[in-house]
């Protein structure tokens, strides 16, 4: 496992992965919009289908968080479904993050994405690190590339920060900007949790205390227009290796779509709603009874998408398995081997984006 210290501040920060340098989407998308490269062109089974567009549901759970946190017995019900169900719900109202926040984020980070590329590479991710304007999980010469840029920032705890990768410019996406938000998607994972630790059979601050620090880092994904949707994915189908995922995305594209039963199923963006999802930690710690759903993002033709994916996770040295209560509801025996945090996280960001590849290596293969 890498380490590292903050050039500005002198801080033990934790190194996450090395990722090779890959040209810039939306650079490419500008100066040829006509044309998707070799590199960009998924492989027939892993494009997206016509019908993977028009299908939008509105079947996903929507959960009332104020209604949640006071202990309301029929949104703990819909969490415990959307959880085994779904692995995804959408919060509409009362998630309590000021609509401004959430609005002044966007124009902040879109004003951030139309700069020339110049100015974006002050902040250019390292090939050693993921942090900072780049490409994530890119492990290979050969490997298929994905149709999107991003600016990937660990915000909390604060010394994890690498303020040389914190946007000066545009000044709407400052420091405190960030920390705003941030603050309040984190109250938001706080609240799920407590919720979770209930369904889960503990005590309401058992899974906030079973992280021993919430780690939180933040991935602002730019997904230029792209000439063939058809062709290409925003982002490969994957699953989180988070304990909770918070997802802002525009009010009116759509892009975002998860595996349900078999099916690609499109989120329909509700106005100024959260998404969230179940990330790997909650179905290692649950036995399999909360699914970390594999998700994907896909393009469209005409308009960028910009998504605010803020993850949720445990401190490194969290060592994580299934929790013995929760062996007998789902399985007699624990399906997933017991793991460093740390060590998931690092072997899954050395692997491409591959659906749930990097969570079957934890599994035990007892059922
Ligand atoms: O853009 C989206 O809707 C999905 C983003 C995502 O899954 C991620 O950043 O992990
Ligand atoms: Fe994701």
């Amino acid at each position: 496992m890498g380490s590292n210290y903050d050039d500005t501040t002198g801080d033990y920060v934790p190194t996450y992965a090395l990722s090779i340098p890959v040209p810039n989407v939306q650079e490419l998308a500008r100066n040829d919009p006509l044309q998707v490269p070799d590199r960009y062109v998924q492989k027939q089974e892993d494009r997206p289908q016509e019908i993977d567009f028009c299908y939008l549901s509105s079947d996903i759970p929507v959960i009332d968080l104020s209604l949640l946190s006071n202990g309301d017995e029929e949104q703990l019900k819909k969490l415990d479904k959307a959880c085994k169900e779904w692995g995804f719900f959408q919060q509409v109202v009362n998630h309590g993050v000021d609509k401004e926040v959430l609005c002044s984020m966007k124009g902040a980070a879109s004003e951030f994405f139309e700069l020339p590329l110049q100015e974006k590479n002050k902040y250019s991710m390292p090939s050693d690190d993921i942090q900072g304007y780049g490409h994530a999980y890119v492990v290979s010469e050969e490997q298929l590339l994905d149709w999107s840029d991003a600016l990937i920032l660990a915000v909390y705890p604060s010394q994890y920060r690498k303020l040389k990768f914190w946007p000066k410019s545009p000044k709407g996406l400052s420091k405190g900007m960030i920390e705003e938000y941030s603050n309040g998607v984190k109250k938001v994972a706080e609240e799920l949790l407590r919720s979770l630790s209930s369904i889960m059979g503990m005590e309401k601050d058992r899974l906030l205390e079973m992280h021993k620090q919430l780690v939180q880092a933040m991935r602002i994904n730019y997904y230029p227009a792209c000439c063939r949707p058809d062709q290409v994915l925003g982002i490969s189908a994957h699953s989180d290796t988070s304990t909770l995922t918070i997802l802002m995305q525009e009010n009116d594209i759509t892009g975002l779509q998860i595996k349900h039963n078999g099916e690609w199923v499109a989120v329909r963006p509700i106005p100024d709603a959260l998404v969230v999802n179940v990330g790997d930690v909650i179905e290692f710690w649950s036995n399999g009874e909360y699914k970390s759903i594999e998700h994907r993002a896909v393009t469209n033709k005409s308009k960028a998408r910009i998504s605010y994916a803020t993850f949720f996770f445990p401190h490194d040295d969290v060592e994580i398995e299934p929790l013995d209560h929760m062996e007998s509801s789902t399985s007699p025996h624990k399906m997933y081997k017991r793991v460093k945090y740390g060590d998931h996280l690092r072997s899954s960001m050395k692997r491409r984006m591959e659906g749930k590849a990097h969570t079957e290596m934890a599994k035990t293969g007892k059922t």
